[in-house]
């Protein structure tokens, strides 16, 4: 078995015991990604889902992939009436056969923030 801690300063450290992402046997499993500062600031659910998507892809980009590399993502909202919202910017970094996915409203998140986005990309 491997298993190879992937960090980058690129994107938020971890505010719990837990990596930014794991690569094992050629598939990187990137834990959910939030957007906090953005959150305290205030910002817009279309800011704060960027500043995820963003994340994401800085910590894929540790691990030398892209979007192109992720095959599942999963989605946690605070509120699903956001969901065309966070739609279209997760749709603008998936234009051409995005990965699976499921989206789930859930009752409260990390640090209280309105978005959590993990993926599992393949080499
Ligand atoms: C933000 C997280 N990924 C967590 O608390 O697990």
């Amino acid at each position: 078995m491997s298993k190879q801690i992937i960090f980058t300063e690129k994107a938020p450290a971890a505010i719990g015991p837990y990596s930014q992402a794991v690569l094992s046997n050629g598939t990187l499993y990137v834990s959910g990604q939030i957007a906090l500062a953005l959150v305290e600031a205030g910002a817009s659910i279309q800011d704060e889902t960027k500043q995820v998507m963003e994340n994401l892809k800085a910590i894929l980009e540790a691990a030398n992939m892209t979007f192109e590399n992720v095959v599942k993502c999963s989605i946690f909202v605070k509120d699903m009436n956001n969901f065309a919202l966070i739609n279209e910017v997760y749709g603008s970094y998936f234009t051409v056969n995005p990965p699976a996915r499921e989206t789930v409203e859930v009752a409260r998140l990390p640090k209280d923030v309105n978005v959590e986005i993990s993926c599992i990309a393949v080499a």
